[in-house]
């Protein structure tokens, strides 16, 4: 048997929440503007009621009394009612307007904060679309929705309640005869917007989907075009442009709905209100007046019009509903990696750096170290080492807190890693990353990012020193294209390079800091890295052994787990893993 369908209730206690937050933290610092608002919105209905009755005084002199000179007073009164009604038009958006700007701009304020507090792993699950999306067009959405929809509903729902309180006191029995087509409006509001919610939150799925697909096309061009998939790109990008096409298509189409069935309803009131207003008239038991019914037609007139806008508001406001709790979501994510309460600045930075029984997994079912143990000595070049995928890169994520360790702790001169404040623990290491961030500017800004401080003598002692100076003369001011498109993988780590000499901070991070350089320039760096490093501690990630040779201690690490460790003469005599990766390096470079 088919389960009946349960109606999703209007406004949820969820969106009901989200309004309210949305009032107390954006709206309701702006209450007297906004209660100026509802002032004047109150004149514009009343200017409504006024009209009724002046046009009903006016009906009267012109089929009773005559009297031209009262018929003048009457349009100079009429005239000036709808100036102020005017004057009120112009002042309520221009309020509205300035007060949802900036609820806007301290939302995306917040919005922004928040990302950034986020931890990376955040960054790692969500699609970028997404984000964009809400900071961008979800946030402008709600914007005008609170800056203009909203207000306007409020002067609907004013007019309507004004002009029929007026018309109810004027003929009641007329009024409660007209209004039983209200259930039928409520119903087909109702229908609408629970339909126009479900496609709402489709539409807003799939154009994140959208626009996280455009990023990936764009961003992966030299891949799409070296492996000639451009028609597998576009015919991607088009079935997400068809999706989104078919969801609007639901989203008006459902919409639409409302206006022919608010046109119906008001046929019906009219003739009711022609046919049983004509026959009070008409018959001597009523006291009505043909001016009455013309003023009570015209009012009704009125009050069809905002209250047909209002039912259109009903419908919008789902979708916006929808929006606000995207938006809200955001803040439902919580940073886990942040500055404990009693969080400390200063600590020993050039102590030994010690992992002990570490566990850590990215995800549940794949636990990576378990009981990881490792003494990265202070002032000493420690390297790591093994085969891909061993957990390298790992471990210069967690010694920067960019995960949490789930199990053991990490210390730094004995002072565990998560009872420092995070900046303080960041701002001790210089990073040379595998994935480096180059932004399109120029070669000069993009070294000085780390350090705005720093003067220009000390960016280009920077820039000698990576052996990049040259170009950065060369480029001058010339950006270098999104994520640095525009330079060479060895370019971009020369950067990068740049970078830690310009941080000079007391810890070094070097993953494959060298890796894209040709050995000509690798050596050229590598001498001054080593004056860098001098009395620093280092810790060096290589898969190119034959560059960890000198380091003071070596890690390998296979699979997560330390397997070997030393110095590289006795890692060698050791005969172990290490032997084995080196010697089938060496063999390589020899070429037999
Ligand atoms: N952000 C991430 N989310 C989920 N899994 C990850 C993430 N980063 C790495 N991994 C997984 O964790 C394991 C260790 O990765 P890691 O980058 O530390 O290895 P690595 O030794 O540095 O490798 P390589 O030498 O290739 O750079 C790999 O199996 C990898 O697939």
């Amino acid at each position: 048997m088919k389960k009946p369908k349960k109606r999703a209730p209007l406004y949820s206690p969820r969106d009901r929440e989200n309004l309210r937050w949305l009032w107390s933290r954006y709206l309701r610092r702006k209450s007297p503007w906004l209660l100026l608002v509802l002032g004047m919105i109150l004149i514009q209905g009343l200017v409504y009621q006024q009209f009724l009755a002046m046009t009903e005084s006016g009906l009267r002199v012109i089929f009773e009394s005559g009297s031209v000179a009262e018929l003048a007073r009457i349009c100079a009164f009429v005239f000036l009612l709808f100036a102020t009604r005017g004057l009120m038009s112009y002042l309520v958006p221009r309020v509205t307007v300035w007060v949802s700007n900036d609820a806007i701009y301290q939302m995306r304020r917040d919005l922004i904060n928040h990302l950034m507090s986020l931890d990376l792993a955040y960054f790692e699950r969500t699609k970028s679309g997404e984000i964009i999306q809400r900071l961008v067009s979800q946030t402008q959405a709600l914007g005008v929705f609170v800056g203009q929809a909203i207000a306007n509903a409020v002067r609907d729902a004013v007019t309507v309640v004004i002009v029929s309180g007026y018309l109810i006191y004027k003929n009641p029995i007329l009024f409660g005869t007209a209004v039983v087509v209200l259930p039928f409006i409520i119903w087909t509001m109702n229908y609408v917007s629970d339909r126009v919610k479900v496609t709402q939150g489709e539409a807003e799925t799939e154009l994140a989907d959208y626009m996280n697909g455009i990023e990936e096309t764009v961003n992966g061009m030299r891949t799409v075009k070296i492996a000639s998939q451009e028609q597998v790109e576009t015919d991607r990008l088009m079935k997400g442009t068809g999706h989104i096409r078919d969801l609007m298509n639901r989203v008006q189409i459902t919409q639409a709905l409302v206006m022919p069935s608010i046109d119906l309803s008001s046929a019906f009131v009219y003739v009711l209100v022609i046919g049983l207003g004509g026959y009070m008239v008409i018959s001597p038991s009523f006291d009505v007046d043909g001016a009455g019914i013309i003023t009570f037609l015209l009012g009704m007139v009125m009050v069809f019009d905002p209250a047909r806008l209002l039912a259109q508001f009903f419908g919008g406001l789902q979708s916006n509903m929808v929006l606000l709790e995207r938006i809200r979501r955001l803040y439902d994510e919580v940073p886990t990696i942040r500055d404990a309460p009693d969080a400390v600045a200063e600590f020993d930075t050039g102590g030994d750096i010690v992992l002990e029984n570490v566990s850590f997994a990215y995800s549940p079912d794949q636990p990576l170290f378990e009981g990881l143990d490792m003494t990265l000595a202070g002032g000493k070049v420690s390297a790591i080492v093994g085969s891909t995928g061993s957990g390298k890169t790992t471990v210069l994520s967690l010694l920067s807190r960019l995960y949490d360790v789930q199990g053991g702790r990490i210390t730094i001169g004995g002072q565990p890693i998560d009872r420092l404040q995070l900046r303080a623990l960041r701002a001790a290491y210089s990073v040379v990353a595998q994935d480096i961030v180059i932004f399109n500017n120029s070669i000069w800004e993009n070294i000085r990012y780390v350090n705005p401080d720093a003067t220009d003598a000390e960016v280009w002692q920077a820039a000698e020193n990576a052996e990049i100076a040259e170009l950065v003369r060369r480029r001058g001011d010339a950006p270098v294209g999104p994520k640095g498109a525009q330079l060479s993988g060895g370019q971009k780590q020369r950067i990068a390079i740049a970078r830690a000499f310009l941080m000079d901070a007391p810890i070094l991070l070097l993953d494959e800091a060298t890796s894209a350089l040709d050995q000509a320039t690798e050596a050229r760096i590598k001498s001054a890295l080593d004056r860098l490093t001098k009395g620093k501690t280092t810790i060096v990630v290589a898969h190119r052994l034959s560059s960890v040779a000198d380091a003071d201690h070596i890690f390998v690490l296979e699979q997560g787990r330390l397997v070997e460790k030393g110095r590289h003469a006795d890692l060698l005599a050791q005969g172990g893993l290490y032997a084995q990766l080196y010697n089938a390096q060496k063999e390589g470079y020899d070429g037999r």
